[in-house]
């Protein structure tokens, strides 16, 4: 099997054995953090309360409940959208069309959950369902992934990702073969990375919030806060859904069991942890501190949104005048680096904004447990190894302009110490 660019692409992740022991540490943690936050103790390094058996994570009911939620995704995904965009362009000079509706999914979403739930739905029995439901998700990737794998069997060299190909069965499997694999014009990778998981993640929180409402008579502010953050994080990626074309994951990255795990399971089960902490593990929250941990999303926010709008309208159009007067470096490929605004103070200003966003999501959880705080831990990994292969794809890009750029911003994403 040969890579598509003929020299093979450097291994990731560590290689085939990274890849294998990944594809077993994912779904553990993931099983471990949905028992562990509803034990008394909640000891994120504890051991989990019991060992699941068969009975409590197969479900046939579970599967037909979750291919349901694909399905209807699915359906809206393939709804008229009000934008038409065009992606980055591929090897072949060709470039591929999404559908800009994410927004309208979620909020047609909102709307058939709500007629739902107002005719009898009962949503707040979803938590009880959260084991089987994240077993079918990750039966589906793993099935998915090697439908994927064979997929790219038969598909032409020029549809292959750079990575992900590297003639190991194990790393492909994981890493992705096929960059952008599509079914007529239903492109899989784009509608799983914002639609079924992100969606998800939010209906998931709102379940906890109604389960906390039936046990507690109202929920608790502290879960009033973190359904809000979240709803607003998702509420804007799905507005600026454009924006994910010129992600890695989908310019660079192949389609395989990490980003189909990643977006279907891993975003949903592990991301919804805060609330369901809480739901488990009532938090006391004043209004002082619920003002503090506002404030610090709102910053985390501002600089979350402000960092990415400006890149985005930049290599939208350069001469637009909310960035014309940005400093910018020159490369040989044509293409500008801002150097200046939020992409002068650190070379990731964007992941510095998502950490401190990160951080409020968890402080509603209060102190007493590490649990809550996993998000920001994993986060701050991936973020940072994120940036590390960004970095080496900027470099192969801009050679010696990516080397002026670092030497004129030399942190990465937090000024003066990284
Ligand atoms: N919640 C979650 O789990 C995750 C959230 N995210 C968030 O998603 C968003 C997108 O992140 P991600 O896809 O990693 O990457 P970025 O949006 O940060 O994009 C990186 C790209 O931006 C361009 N760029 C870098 N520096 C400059 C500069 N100085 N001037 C102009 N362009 C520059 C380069 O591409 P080019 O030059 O080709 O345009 C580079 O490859 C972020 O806000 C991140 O925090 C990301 C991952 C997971
Ligand atoms: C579990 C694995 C080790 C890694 C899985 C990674 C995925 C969960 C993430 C890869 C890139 C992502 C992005 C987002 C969500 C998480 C995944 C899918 C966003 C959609 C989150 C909202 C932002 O506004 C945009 C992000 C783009 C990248």
């Amino acid at each position: 099997m040969a890579s598509p660019q003929g020299s093979r692409a450097p291994l990731e992740f560590g290689g085939p054995l990274g890849a294998a022991a990944l594809m077993l540490l994912l779904p553990a943690t993931m099983f471990h953090l949905l028992l562990v936050a509803r034990s008394g103790p909640a000891r994120l390094l504890g051991p989990p309360p019991y060992l699941p058996g068969p009975e409590v994570l197969w479900s046939p009911q579970m599967l037909l409940l979750w291919f349901t939620w694909l399905g209807l995704q699915a359906a809206l995904y393939l709804l008229p959208a009000r934008k038409v965009a065009e992606g980055q362009e591929l090897k072949d000079k060709s470039r591929l069309r999404y559908p800009i509706n994410g927004f309208q999914a979620l909020v047609l979403t909102a709307l058939l959950v709500g007629l739902a739930v107002s005719a009898g739905l009962p949503l707040g029995a979803l938590p009880e369902m959260l084991l089987p439901l994240a077993f079918a998700a990750t039966l589906t990737a793993f099935i998915f992934s090697l439908l994927l794998y064979l997929k790219a069997l038969v598909a032409p060299a020029s549809a292959l990702a750079p990575g992900g190909n590297s003639g190991n069965p194990i790393y492909d499997f994981f890493l992705g073969r096929e960059l952008n694999p599509r079914i007529w014009s239903f492109d899989f990778k784009y509608f799983c990375e914002l639609r079924p998981g992100l969606i998800g993640w939010v209906l998931i929180n709102l379940a906890l919030l109604m389960q906390e409402a039936e046990l507690r008579g109202s929920p608790s502010l502290a879960m009033w806060l973190v359904n809000g953050f979240q709803l607003l994080y998702v509420g804007d990626a799905l507005w600026h859904e454009e924006a994910v074309l010129t992600t890695m994951d989908i310019t660079h990255d192949g389609f395989g069991f990490m980003l189909a795990f990643g977006d279907l399971a891993w975003v949903p089960f592990t991301y919804s942890l805060q609330a369901q902490f809480l739901l488990h593990h009532p938090q006391p929250l004043g209004l002082p501190m619920a003002s503090v941990i506002c404030l610090i999303n709102a910053v985390g926010y501002y600089i979350f949104r402000g960092a990415n709008s400006q890149k985005n309208t930049f290599r939208k159009n350069p001469s637009d005048p909310r960035v014309a007067g940005l400093e910018t470096i020159p490369t040989a490929t044509g293409r500008q680096l801002l150097v200046s605004g939020w992409w002068g103070v650190v070379r990731h200003p964007n992941y510095l904004g998502d950490l401190i966003m990160a951080l409020a999501w968890s402080l509603p959880c209060g102190v007493s447990h590490l649990l809550p705080y996993f998000y920001l831990l994993y986060f701050t990994a991936l973020l940072v190894h994120r940036e590390a292969r960004d970095e080496q794809q900027c470099l192969r890009k801009y050679g010696l302009a990516w080397h002026e750029y670092c030497r004129r911003v030399p942190y990465r994403i937090l000024p003066y110490v990284y």
